[in-house]
């Protein structure tokens, strides 16, 4: 197994084409588009393909796109329709036995890909020992997600299935599942399926072109980010609707809404930081929010440094996400705007890495503070948000150490201040630099002399001017609100003694996440259920998992 990256970011990506001609391997498409999704997770990444009579083909190990992958193994990823997955874990660990897709063999072979995060795992996982009856062999929610997938299909007790019985078993799902779910699956020989859960808070898209090799049929493409269709010429991106399931088959396309109607609460966070500026998440190109957040706050700026007599003289960006924000910020307020902070390019996102300590030294490492922008200067330092506060400490006193004056920090977000339960990992509100801490507390924390929020309402208004369609957003990092319900205190703080920073090692290598010993089986190998040709277990070398690329045993023919 390799080590952990200290680079990784916080999500998960998700993927599925399925080419028209069966004959064309879908594989190193779906890598390309892993790799342009990568910056929604860096700790483990997969593919698993279709090929002829239903046969599934996987590779996934911990690691990027680009050391879990290589031309022979996408070579040996047969068939014109698969999934990718790129995994920041949110639930369970990082054991490379949870890096998705997950594969169950019965009924008729399904494979899922999921971003986000279930927030009623354990009683989930008390139906599927006493009720279904499936065993869960991972500490992943995203495991259990699929079971309760197969489970709804098994109750169809078809030996042939429809489309038809497929939008009753996902509507069950919704039923059953709560919390954050976009999802890619594949149904061996049949098709790629991808449904998000009705309050729509993780991104999902389509997008068609074509077909490869010509002749009259489309290919067609899910992702979590529109990005992907651009760079591989699909065109007319549509937004997987909250609480909708899209059915793609070689000969047909099929949708429909599954769940009852719910608030429509996209995670505003999207915006702010995780997504590429150039995707477009729900009718809202990232880019142009990023600017609206950066003209909004300009302005609370401008008020405060009014309101206590201050002034600067430069504003600079914290590379790379900001940097948007901040030079629409220095246009407005007509200040110099320059990249004091150089970026080493090759060391990746800091936000979320395994422990404090690796995080504080990836920022040194990851930025560097030329002096002569700003010895003698007072500057506005612009980042997109705070979380920690790892960043702004760090880059604070780096700024002081090469002769910056006044230090004020503006943030494009508001102070975070709760728990992420819906797919970002910010599991413990202690380790939240603003948690229970006043604006003041919050600048003397890090180190500055002045630090300047975003309001929610600014927040919420510079990314729904562009969708006013989108009325809610789910923001309960800001707010401590949580539009599934079922969030409460006792859910709060257990998932804390989980997953905080200074547990997380622990769950990692000994298994103490709230799943396991849940799952009722007796069998303690490493792979997930379903898996019965143990290629979880990855005899994998040391830099990839490439020889984990076998064929799943099962080669039903699905009509
Ligand atoms: O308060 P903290 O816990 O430090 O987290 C906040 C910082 O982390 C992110 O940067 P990151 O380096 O992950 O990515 P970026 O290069 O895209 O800005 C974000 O853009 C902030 O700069
Ligand atoms: N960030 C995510 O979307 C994670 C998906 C899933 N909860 C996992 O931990 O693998
Ligand atoms: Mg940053």
């Amino acid at each position: 197994m390799i080590a952990r990256r200290t680079d990784e970011r916080i999500m998960c990506g998700i993927l599925g084409l399925l080419l028209h001609d069966p004959s064309i391997d879908a594989a190193s498409e779906i890598c390309e588009g892993l790799s342009l999704l990568q910056h929604r997770g860096q700790d483990a990444c997969g593919i698993v393909t279709c090929g002829q009579k239903g046969r599934f083909y996987q590779c996934k190990a911990n690691g990027m796109v680009r050391d879990v992958f290589d031309a022979n193994s996408i070579s040996r990823l047969v068939g014109g329709m698969g999934v990718g997955h790129v995994r920041y874990p949110t639930a369970g660990s990082s054991n490379h036995a949870e890096a998705q897709p997950f594969y169950v063999n019965s009924p008729y072979g399904i494979v899922l890909a999921h971003n986000g995060n279930l927030i009623n795992t354990s009683s989930l996982l008390q139906f599927m020992d006493a009720t279904a009856h499936r065993h869960i062999n991972t500490t992943s929610d995203s495991e259990l997600l699929l079971n309760i997938f197969a489970d709804n299909l098994q109750k169809t007790g078809k030996f042939r299935i429809n489309e038809e019985d497929i939008f009753t078993a996902i509507g069950g799902l919704m039923e059953q599942c709560k919390g954050a779910y976009a999802c890619v699956a594949m149904l061996a020989g049949f098709g790629i399926i991808a449904f998000r859960d009705p309050n729509g808070i993780r991104p999902l898209g389509m997008a068609s072109r074509n077909a490869l090799g010509g002749g009259a049929g489309k290919d067609y493409l899910f992702a979590s980010e529109s990005v992907v269709a651009d760079a591989s010429g699909f065109g007319d991106w549509e937004d997987v609707k909250p609480g909708e399931a899209v059915i793609i088959t070689r000969n047909s396309i099929s949708r429909r809404q599954v769940s009852r109607p719910a608030t429509f609460a996209p995670d505003i966070f999207e915006y702010v930081y995780f997504a590429r500026p150039d995707s477009v998440l729900d009718g809202v190109s990232v880019y142009r929010s990023r600017m609206a957040m950066g003209d909004a706050l300009a302005d609370e700026v401008k008020r405060v440094l009014r309101e206590k007599e201050l002034s600067v003289d430069v504003v600079i960006p914290v590379p790379d996400t900001s940097r948007v924000a901040a030079l629409n910020l220095a246009q407005k307020l007509n200040l110099p705007y320059r990249e004091g902070f150089i970026k080493n390019r090759y060391v990746g996102r800091t936000f979320i890495m395994p422990g404090q300590q690796m995080r504080r030294k990836n920022v040194r490492r990851k930025l560097n503070a030329m002096a002569l922008e700003f010895a003698g200067k007072n500057v506005l330092i612009v980042d997109d948000s705070i979380v920690r506060g790892t960043t702004s400490k760090e880059i604070i006193q780096m700024a002081k150490d090469v002769g910056a004056k006044e230090v004020i920090v503006a943030s494009c977000a508001p102070p975070i201040r709760y728990s992420n339960v819906y797919g970002i990992d910010m599991p413990s509100r202690a380790e939240l630099v603003a948690h229970n801490r006043t604006d003041n507390e919050i600048a003397h924390a890090i180190g500055a002399d002045l630090v300047i929020f975003q309001t929610l309402p600014d927040l919420i208004s510079s990314v729904r001017q562009f969708n006013p369609a989108i009325t809610h957003f789910d923001c309960s990092v800001f707010t401590g609100e949580y539009v599934t319900g079922g969030v409460d205190e006792e859910y709060l703080s257990c998932l804390e003694q989980t997953r905080a920073d200074n547990v997380k090692g622990r769950v990692a290598v000994g298994g103490l996440g709230t799943l396991e010993g849940k799952g009722g089986g007796a069998v303690q190998h490493n792979g997930q259920s379903g898996d019965n040709s143990g290629l979880a277990l990855g005899s994998n070398g040391p830099l990839n998992g490439v020889d984990s690329t076998v064929g799943l045993h099962n080669s039903w023919q699905l009509s």
